[in-house]
């Protein structure tokens, strides 16, 4: 059944607007041109098409139910734009012929019932009180049209508190929705991970205060629309912070894993992290800052000069578990090779190595945590530069 509907082939000309186009649906792509010219060939992947809907009849009334034109249709897609972005674009198709209509209506339907990663039903929560304080507006300007053009039942939780989303996560049923969303920034994000792994150990009766455990994976995808201040981990998983990306990516299902670090005190879990956990500079940037929220996104920048001024070195001793004696002057990038051989871990001699002083600052971070402000993201070099030789930079990427 499945390799019929991508062995289909279609050919028509249709009216698109002004001009006449001739249209080919073959091998999972369509392709459409200018039947007079200037040629201006297009090719659309059909996994890019977000729906296909039939035309609706002018109305004369407000009150008259819609009607369906049985010569037009819409086929509703995605483009890649410039700088990792996603464009949502439409294709308005007429013609005299309904049978003409019904065919491709029918074979671009059943092709996109394939994609079964596609979420049906999405859990969105909305944080009012991040970034810019206009999460709300960016969902109903760049999030509800394209959900519903996408044929997706969004269900919306607004949260009222710090820690809602998470406890709301642990205590309900998710068994309704097929993917969970927010738009909000990365402590919105944290919410939901930590919330997600919590109820994970709740319903696998898993400790998750016992460092010995480990924890169990969530399953449900979660979506990610920027609505915070600097919103690392959709940067780091879009490329960009364009809202209409993520949206589209969500009703696409595309999906990638993000690794998840768990940081302990004696006693118990304090809490996941997916970007970085820092003491020293960042930390207090990211500490202090919260007190001019008020300043919006720009307060990042008045702590963070506010800091560096203020910066004497922070204390502090680290132990490294590695097998290398110069763990002050490894860098890792993509493709390490010392992370490729510490993946056979078998073969390598682990040992722990100190590093004591006073450091500018000492971060963990789990992806690079570019964003617009710093699109290289956590980067030593740069670092550098900017303490000179006054203290010593910890970071482990
Ligand atoms: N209604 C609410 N009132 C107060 N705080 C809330 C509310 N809803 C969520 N929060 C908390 O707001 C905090 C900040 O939100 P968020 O991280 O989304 O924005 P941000 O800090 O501006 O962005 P970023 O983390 O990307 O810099 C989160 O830690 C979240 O727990």
């Amino acid at each position: 059944m499945t390799t019929d509907i991508q062995n289909a082939v279609l050919l028509s000309t249709f009216q698109n607007g002004k001009r006449k186009i001739r249209i080919i649906l073959h091998q999972g792509s369509i392709v459409w041109d200018n039947v007079k010219p200037p040629s201006e060939q297009n090719t659309l992947p059909i996994e890019n098409i977000i729906s296909v809907q039939n035309g609706y009849l002018r109305s004369t009334h407000p009150s008259e139910e819609r009607q369906i034109d049985p010569n037009a249709f819409t086929i509703h897609y995605a483009e890649r734009g410039k700088r990792a972005k996603w464009l949502y674009k439409s294709l308005k198709l007429r013609h005299s012929d309904p049978f003409q209509i019904v065919t491709w209506v029918k074979t671009l339907q059943n092709h996109l019932k394939c994609f079964k990663k596609r979420p049906k039903h999405l859990l969105l929560f909305v944080n009012p009180f991040g970034g810019k304080r206009n999460a709300m507006q960016i969902y109903e300007k760049y999030g509800k049209d394209l959900f519903n053009i996408a044929g997706i039942e969004v269900t919306l939780n607004v949260s009222q508190r710090k820690d809602q989303i998470k406890d709301f996560l642990i205590n309900h049923s998710l068994d309704m929705f097929d993917a969970i969303a927010c738009v909000g920034g990365d402590g919105t994000v944290s919410e939901i991970f930590n919330g997600l792994v919590l109820r994970e150990c709740k319903l696998k009766n898993v400790d998750p205060d016992d460092i010995n455990e480990i924890l169990p994976k969530p399953r449900i995808p979660v979506g990610i629309i920027p609505g915070g201040s600097t919103d690392t981990i959709a940067y780091c998983i879009h490329g960009t912070t364009d809202p209409t990306t993520a949206v589209l990516q969500i009703i696409f299902g595309d999906s990638v894993g993000l690794d998840l670090v768990s940081v302990y005190d004696e006693h118990s879990l304090l809490r996941l992290y997916a970007s970085v956990l820092s003491y020293g500079y960042l930390g207090d940037v990211a500490y202090h800052s919260d007190q001019y929220r008020w300043m919006g996104p720009h307060r990042y920048d008045y702590s963070g000069f506010k800091k560096l001024v203020m910066n004497k070195g922070y204390q502090g001793e680290i132990a490294i578990h590695s097998e290398s004696t110069k763990v002050e002057e490894i860098l890792c990038r993509e493709n390490c090779s010392r992370c490729e051989s510490s993946k056979k871990a078998c073969d390598v001699d682990f040992k722990w190595h100190t590093v004591s002083g006073k450091f500018f600052m000492v971060s963990g971070a789990n992806i690079s945590c570019a964003c617009s402000r710093s699109p290289k993201g956590i980067y030593l070099k740069h670092i550098q530069r900017v303490v000179g030789k006054v203290c010593k930079t910890g970071l482990f990427i």
